[in-house]
């Protein structure tokens, strides 16, 4: 599978196949009735040509490296064949997919379980190591009682973490452009009166926002450009203020870092964590990850069924029904945040 990229609309169709391969179905590929039928409650009316292509051979058993666009359903042309398998041998444990990352990982899952659905398949998703989620908690516990931007590469991520924030009891609250600018400018307002201490933004609110109180910025997705890291960190510090800035960086971020330490002339310092700490962590986190996901859904779901509110509904306190669940289960509400 190619590298993925990450979306904004994860659900954009891909293309389906052209030419003489346009006419053919699920069902001429091999794939069996009852997932015919999955494919067809999904909104897939015809197969795409990376599926047209990896289906019949992987269902004679073949081995396969298939190489497509990114959304153009690659997904799908492994997992049919998988369950269509399955379905031909009934077993606890049939398959194990591998991923790059967690979040494909949790989208790859979800689509096994929509395809399966009606088939009673279950999916198990195991991710390992700790993950940065963990330590943006950790950080913004470290530094409680500051005020922070936190800036993500998309509006997709900015949403996911400021539901996740909200998720553990932190006053957090997006400013993306998937929101209008009547959202964007509530929750600009809300963080300028301090009544929200966590901003989440993309690049939208790197230039020219001057809000005087800000003392740490955050960049949880590292900057593509490696002059936007000097518009993030100039939202901090301001008029004679003191102010932190602190930078996540991956594995796959080294030469970014590199890049921006070069145009800044300095070497940046690590930020001293606590593992012990960070771990103790990873339980409450996870589980408001998954909140989260819900939260995610449900207002991707939403949005879809009241067209005229698309994009206008952004803001993390929409997503009340899922939130009622967690304040009425076992997420502590944190104080001071
Ligand atoms: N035959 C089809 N018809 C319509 N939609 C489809 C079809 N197959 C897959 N999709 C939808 O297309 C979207 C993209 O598919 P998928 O995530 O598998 O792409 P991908 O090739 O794996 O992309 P990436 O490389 O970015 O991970 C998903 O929302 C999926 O539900």
């Amino acid at each position: 599978m190619a590298a993925p990229e990450e979306h904004d609309s994860p659900t954009e169709a891909p293309q389906p196949a052209v030419g003489e391969e346009e006419t053919k179905t699920f069902k001429d590929l091999g794939v069996t009735d009852v997932l015919c039928e999955a494919c067809d409650q999904l909104g897939w009316t015809k197969p795409t040509k990376i599926q047209i292509e990896a289906i019949p051979l992987a269902l004679q058993g073949r081995d396969i490296i298939g190489l497509a666009e990114t959304g153009s359903g690659k997904t799908g042309a492994f997992a049919l064949p998988i369950l269509n398998a399955l379905l031909e041998t009934p077993q606890r444990l049939f398959a194990l997919v591998l991923t790059p990352t967690r979040e494909l990982a949790f989208q790859i899952s979800e689509q096994f379980e929509a395809l399966g659905s009606s088939i009673g398949v279950q999916s198990a998703v195991i991710v390992g190591g700790i993950d940065s989620d963990t330590y943006l908690v950790y950080i913004l516990n470290e530094l409680a009682g500051n005020s922070f931007m936190i800036f993500c590469s998309t509006c997709n991520n900015t949403q996911r973490t400021a539901l996740l924030l909200r998720n553990l009891g932190f006053t957090a609250i997006p400013l993306h452009g998937q929101m209008s600018q009547s959202k964007r400018l509530g929750s600009l307002n809300k963080f300028k009166a301090k009544a929200r201490s966590i901003l989440l933004a993309t690049d939208v609110a790197s230039r020219g926002l001057d809000i005087p109180h800000v003392d740490v910025v955050v960049n949880f997705d590292i900057p593509t450009h490696s002059k936007d890291y000097i518009h993030r960190v100039g939202r901090t510090a301001r008029a004679g203020r003191s102010g932190k800035a602190i930078t996540f960086v991956t594995q796959y971020d080294v030469e970014l870092f590199q890049r921006i330490e070069h145009l800044i002339g300095k070497k940046l310092p690590v930020f001293p964590t606590e593992d012990d700490e960070v771990m103790m962590l990873t339980e409450r986190v996870t589980e408001a990850q998954r909140f989260a996901r819900m939260e995610l859904r449900e207002h991707g779901e939403k949005k879809k069924r009241t067209r005229e509110d698309a994009g206008d509904n952004d803001d993390t306190e929409g997503a009340i029904g899922v939130r009622n669940k967690v304040a009425g289960g076992k997420m502590k509400k944190r104080k001071g945040h």
